[in-house]
């Protein structure tokens, strides 16, 4: 599969399964980590700067004090889920445990504008 290729829904939901802190929500995956302090938030903000210069690829990001909120989804394919979101998301959260990190999906909001 080529690494912008959208991903259909039967193997986005195989990749999903993979990444059970992870959801599909307004055309990218989705997540929200709730970290040990404010000091820890920002620790993981680099982390996931650094990942996504590694891959050059580049989610939405929103800091609320101990919680982030993240979202990947391939602009070069319209804003849909390509392989390199999957990769990134996997990257993240890697870093996210590494860090104590609560994962909290379910607080992404069905709303935030992309
Ligand atoms: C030129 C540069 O490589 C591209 O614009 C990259 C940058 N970061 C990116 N990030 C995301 N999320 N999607 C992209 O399509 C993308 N494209």
């Amino acid at each position: 599969m080529g690494e912008l290729e959208v991903l259909d829904d039967a193997r986005l939901a195989e990749e999903l399964e993979m990444l059970p802190e992870w959801k599909h929500r307004l055309g990218g995956l989705v997540t929200v980590y709730k970290l040990p302090s404010a000091a820890s938030a920002l620790a993981f903000i680099a982390a996931v700067g650094e990942v996504s210069e590694e891959l050059v690829h580049h989610p939405d990001l929103d800091w609320r004090y101990r919680r982030v909120f993240v979202r990947f989804s391939t602009h070069d394919a319209g804003g849909a889920v390509t392989a390199k979101d999957v990769e990134a998301a996997h990257r993240v959260s890697d870093h996210a445990a590494a860090l104590d990190a609560v994962p909290e999906p379910e607080r992404y909001p069905d709303s935030l504008s992309p």
